[in-house]
Parts: structure tokens; C-alpha cells; sequence
């Protein structure tokens, strides 16, 4: 079965979910909206995938831009939608799929009673089948789902508390900040993170959060208390096992932070240098007994791509997680090891 796909705001995370589903033999991408005429909606136009809001149409008219027809005409084509408007906007939108009973699936800067479900993949995706709506959370809520689920998983968690260092903006993002601040966000504890996690794996965890002046990465700091001893071996071979955590040999790859993580990706030739797996440096985990620590990077602007084709699958048919994880990472040439990462950047041409 070919699931049609809509793309309802075709932005930071709609452009690269449009492209990951073009990679999907089982999806068809059918079209994707846009409110202003730019360059993005006149590509779209171009490949004939370009839907607008009725009340739009006249500025793209103005503009020169052909469409292929309204929001509510491709909605009446497709078996599932992917909000990937702004925060809250979504909410409003969910009438109007509810009116064309077509699937939707929200992004993390939505509040989870809009869909009703939070999905991560590793966590919950069997959960997800047959649902109407579900709700992607959000990429840093993704990078410490990928952890935890997985720990939790193998050996057990008791306690989670962590900090969030938040990149300020987007690197297209011109009005935001801070340029020279590190501001607590909130500066009232604790930060949504822990909560949103919540929504997914109900654990005792609590988080921080403050924003910094970077627009290329987030970062966590991970203090979790397990349910048992363990040894730093034990929880690599877990961290290694899992897929879309790919753990950084910081030592001999020279790879210490997150500016050197995204050079490696542009190494790699990934498109905007995207990063979908979550990056955890190995010589920053260490063990004391349960308690374990460890840090690791979230590329902020793609890590959600994949659970969003697997959140597709899950609601659109009964393709199993172990498959749509398979289908989803080999089409999107996610890798596992840093081997694969050097085997990449060795076909440098
Ligand atoms: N950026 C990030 O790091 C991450 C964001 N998210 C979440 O993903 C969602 C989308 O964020 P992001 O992609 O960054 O946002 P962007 O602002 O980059 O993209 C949103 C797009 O939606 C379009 N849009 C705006 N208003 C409307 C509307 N009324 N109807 C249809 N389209 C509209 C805009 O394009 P135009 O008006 O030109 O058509 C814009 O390009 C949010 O919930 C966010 O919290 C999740 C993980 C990471
Ligand atoms: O950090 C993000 O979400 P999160 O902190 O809610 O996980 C996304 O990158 C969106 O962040 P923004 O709301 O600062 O644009």
C-alpha cells in the first residue's frame, strides 16, 4: 500500500520530512502548502507540488506563481497530513483535517492534548497503529526519548535529571537571540523537557534548561540513576545496539564538540549538514555504581525526520517498528558505528 502524504507548512521541519517521504517506496508525497510566494514555494510550484490556503491564492497570483490547487483540495487527496507549521498553529489546523478525516501528525511545539498521543519511535511506535493523530515530540524531547527508552529498556531507570543547553536559533533565523547571553530558560524550575518526556515514558525525571548563543546544536547533560550497577562497557554496548544513536570516539577522532560533530556531517555530504541520529561523546560517560553521566548533542533541525516517516507508518499502516526503522534508516542513510561515518567520509571524491 502507497500512503499519500500532504505536507501542511513546508519550513525547517517540513522541507526535509517532504524530501525524506520522496525517499519512501511506500509513500507518495502528493503535495506541500505554503502561505508566502518565496524561492521554496516557487521550487515547489516547479515540481508541481504547490497547494495554498484559499484565502492565499491571490498573493501567489500576484507573484507569478503557478499552484497545483488549495489546502483544502489537496487534504481531500491524501490519507495523511504533516503539520509542520509553527508552533500552536497546528491546533487550529486540526479542524480542519478532523473535516476532511484525514491523519495528522503534529510537531513537538503543539501541546500533546492536540493530538492526544506522543510518539517516539523506540519508546511507543506499536502504540501508535490505527491512531488517528499523533505528535511527534520535540527534538530535544526525541534525543533524550532515544536514551532513555533504551536504557530503560535494557537495564532499568530510577531517576533522570538533566540539563538542556539550547541552541539560541535556527541558522536562517535573523530576529532571534541571545548574541551575547546565557539566559535561563525558564529561569522558574523545572523545564518542559522532563514533562514532555513524561507524555511518553513515565519516569521520575526532571530537567533544566538555559539558551545560548549557538545555532548549529543542542546539548544534554544526563545525571540517571538505573535500577542496578553498571559498567561504562554495559552501557555502550546498549547505546551502541540501539539504532540512531551514533556514539563519537571523541578521543581518537578528535571530535569534541558540537561544531566538530557538524564538520564531520558536512564530511559526510549530508544535505545541510543534517544530523538524524543523536550523538553522544563517549568519553563524557562515566559510571559510579547506578548512577551514570554522559553528554550528547541533538542537531535540532533534523533529528525528528525519521520518527516523522515511522509516525506515517505507524498510523498509516501495519508495517512493524523493526521494518519501518529499517526502511527509514537505509533510505535516509542513517549509519550506526563511527566505522560507517568513516567509511562515508572516505569516498570523498
Ligand atoms: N526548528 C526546530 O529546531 C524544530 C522545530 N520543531 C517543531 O516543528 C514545528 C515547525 O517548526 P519549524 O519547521 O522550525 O518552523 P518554521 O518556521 O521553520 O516552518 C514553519 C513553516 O510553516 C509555514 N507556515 C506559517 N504559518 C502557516 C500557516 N498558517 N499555514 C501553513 N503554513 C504556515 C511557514 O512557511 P510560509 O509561511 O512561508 O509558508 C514556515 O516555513 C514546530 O512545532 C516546532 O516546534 C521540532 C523540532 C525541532
Ligand atoms: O528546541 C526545540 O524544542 P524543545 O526545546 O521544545 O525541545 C526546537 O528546536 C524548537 O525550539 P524553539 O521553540 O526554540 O524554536
Amino acid at each position: 500500500m502507497t500512503v499519500k502524504v500532504a505536507i501542511n507548512g513546508f519550513g525547517t521541519i517540513g522541507k526535509r520530512v517532504a524530501e525524506a517521504v520522496l525517499k519512501q517506496d511506500d509513500m507518495e508525497l502528493v503535495g506541500v502548502t505554503k502561505t508566502r510566494p518565496d524561492y521554496l514555494a516557487k521550487a515547489a510550484s516547479l515540481r508541481g507540488l504547490l497547494y495554498v490556503p484559499e484565502e492565499k491564492l491571490q498573493d501567489f497570483e500576484k507573484s507569478g506563481i503557478e499552484v497545483a490547487g488549495t489546502l483544502d483540495e489537496l487534504l481531500r487527496k491524501v490519507d495523511v497530513v504533516v503539520d509542520a507549521t509553527p508552533g500552536g498553529i497546528g491546533k487550529e489546523y486540526k479542524k480542519v483535517y478532523e473535516k476532511y478525516g484525514v491523519k495528522a501528525i503534529f510537531q513537538g511545539g503543539e501541546k500533546h492534548e492536540v493530538a492526544g498521543f506522543s510518539f517516539s519511535t523506540l519508546c511507543n511506535y506499536e502504540e501508535a497503529h490505527g491512531k488517528q493523530y499523533a505528535r511527534v515530540v520535540s527534538c530535544n524531547t526525541t534525543g533524550l526519548l532515544r536514551v532513555l527508552c533504551t536504557l530503560h529498556k535494557e537495564i532499568g531507570i530510577e531517576k533522570v535529571r538533566a540539563t538542556i543547553v539550547r541552541r539560541g536559533a535556527d541558522p536562517h533565523e535573523t530576529k532571534r537571540g541571545p548574541i551575547n547571553a546565557i539566559v535561563p530558560n525558564p529561569v522558574t524550575l523545572p523545564s518542559h523537557h522532563g514533562i514532555d518526556v513524561r507524555t511518553v515514558l513515565d519516569i521520575d525525571i526532571a530537567t533544566t534548561a538555559v539558551v545560548v548563543p549557538t545555532t548549529i546544536m543542542h546539548l544534554h547533560v544526563l545525571n540517571i540513576v538505573l535500577k542496578e550497577n553498571v559498567s561504562k562497557e554495559k552501557i555502550l554496548e546498549a547505546l551502541e545496539a540501539a539504532p540512531r544513536i551514533l556514539v563519537i570516539p571523541s578521543e581518537f577522532s578528535g571530535i569534541k564538540d558540537t561544531a566538530k560533530i557538524i564538520e564531520m556531517a558536512r564530511d559526510m555530504g549530508r544535505k545541510r549538514y543534517d544530523l538524524n541520529e543523536l550523538a553522544v561523546f563517549e568519553e563524557s560517560i562515566s559510571v559510579n555504581g547506578k548512577e551514570l553521566f554522559l553528554m550528547q548533542a541533538v542537531h535540532q533541525e533534523s533529528i525528528v525526520v525519521p520518527e516523522n516517516i515511522d509516525a506515517i507508518r505507524a498510523l498509516a499502516t501495519n508495517v512493524s517498528k523493526e521494518e519501518s526503522i529499517r526502511k527509514t534508516d537505509s533510505t535516509l542513510g542513517l549509519v550506526k558505528t563511527f566505522d560507517d561515518v568513516l567509511k562515508v567520509i572516505s569516498r570523498f571524491e
